[in-house]
């Protein structure tokens, strides 16, 4: 049986909802066999960040050379990515592979605890970012990344636009997740802006909608399909996801990975 294989290079959750287990349930759902290299070991839960155990660079490039060496990457995904010694190995690591490469520039978790240290934002920005074929900022991270404000939806297109045009990502969806009204995401794929648009779920529970919902666009990616309808398809995932959500935890409640199976026995109706 042939499969297509997904990689993400993210940090932990054991509480389920984020990091590389929401990669690795979204890869699964969406049939993309899915493999995972660590890069920090995170105490969390729905509530917040405990603490954090960034895992020594070397050891992120062993892994990544021990699933390189031995299985096909079809598309991987980047999440959390603490620091420059990460940045760089990993960055080291790309050129060898020849696969779409997804990233989703992590910098606080839903509680507002940080994810990558300050100073390594800018490295993040030179010298990862220009490999990205799509890189899926919400709007505080596409604000860091360009340094400047991003209030209204034309602010977010031009955003999407400029983070290719001046940075030098393959493309870029900018995530409208933290607005009010419909959630509106824009990508621009280097030639014209596409716009994703949702309802806007009444709920607290978005614990790792960033991470499953970059997930999935690998996971479509990995099987061949085009961008614009890899994140056409991720938001239908990600929005069965939020709307189906788990009230579990006492913080904001993790997503539902499998709920998109009974949208679309409803679509069929
Ligand atoms: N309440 C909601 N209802 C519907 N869609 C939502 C809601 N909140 C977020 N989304 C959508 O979920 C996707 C993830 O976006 P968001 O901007 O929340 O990512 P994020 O901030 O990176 O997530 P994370 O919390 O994992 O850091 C986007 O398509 C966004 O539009
Ligand atoms: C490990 C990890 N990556 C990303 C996020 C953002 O949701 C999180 N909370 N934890």
């Amino acid at each position: 049986m042939s499969i297509q294989c997904s990689l993400t290079i993210a940090g932990t959750d054991p509480s389920g909802g984020a990091g590389i287990q929401a990669d690795l349930k979204t890869f699964q759902e969406l049939k993309s066999y899915g493999m995972s290299v660590v890069t920090s070991v995170v105490a969390q839960n729905t509530t917040g960040v405990n603490a954090v155990h960034h895992l020594p660079a070397e050891m992120i490039q062993q892994q990544l050379e021990a699933v390189s060496a031995d299985m096909p990457i079809d598309a991987f995904k980047s999440g959390m990515i603490a620091d420059k010694d990460m940045m760089k190995v990993i960055a080291d690591w790309i050129p060898q592979i020849s696969a779409p490469y997804v990233m989703d520039p992590v910098m606080v978790a839903q509680s507002g605890d940080p994810l990558i240290e300050a100073e390594s934002r800018a490295w993040l920005r030179e010298h990862l970012v220009p490999f990205a074929s799509v890189i899926t900022p919400n709007l505080p991270e596409a604000e860091d990344l360009l340094g400047q404000q991003i209030e209204t939806t034309d602010d977010m297109k031009e955003a999407a636009e400029q983070i290719v045009t001046k940075l030098g990502a393959g493309a870029a969806l900018v995530k409208g997740g933290h607005r009010d009204g419909e959630a509106v995401d824009y990508l621009f794929d280097g030639s014209k802006i596409h716009s994703y648009s949702a309802e806007r779920i009444a709920t607290n529970n978005t614990h790792g909608t960033g991470c499953t919902y970059s997930a999935a666009i690998t996971a479509y990616l990995s099987r061949g399909i085009d961008l614009p309808r890899a994140v056409e398809k991720a938001k239908q995932f990600v929005t069965a996801a939020i709307k189906h959500s788990f009230d579990l935890g006492k913080g904001s409640g993790p997503t539902n990975h499998w709920a998109w199976k009974e949208e679309v026995k409803q679509w069929k109706k």
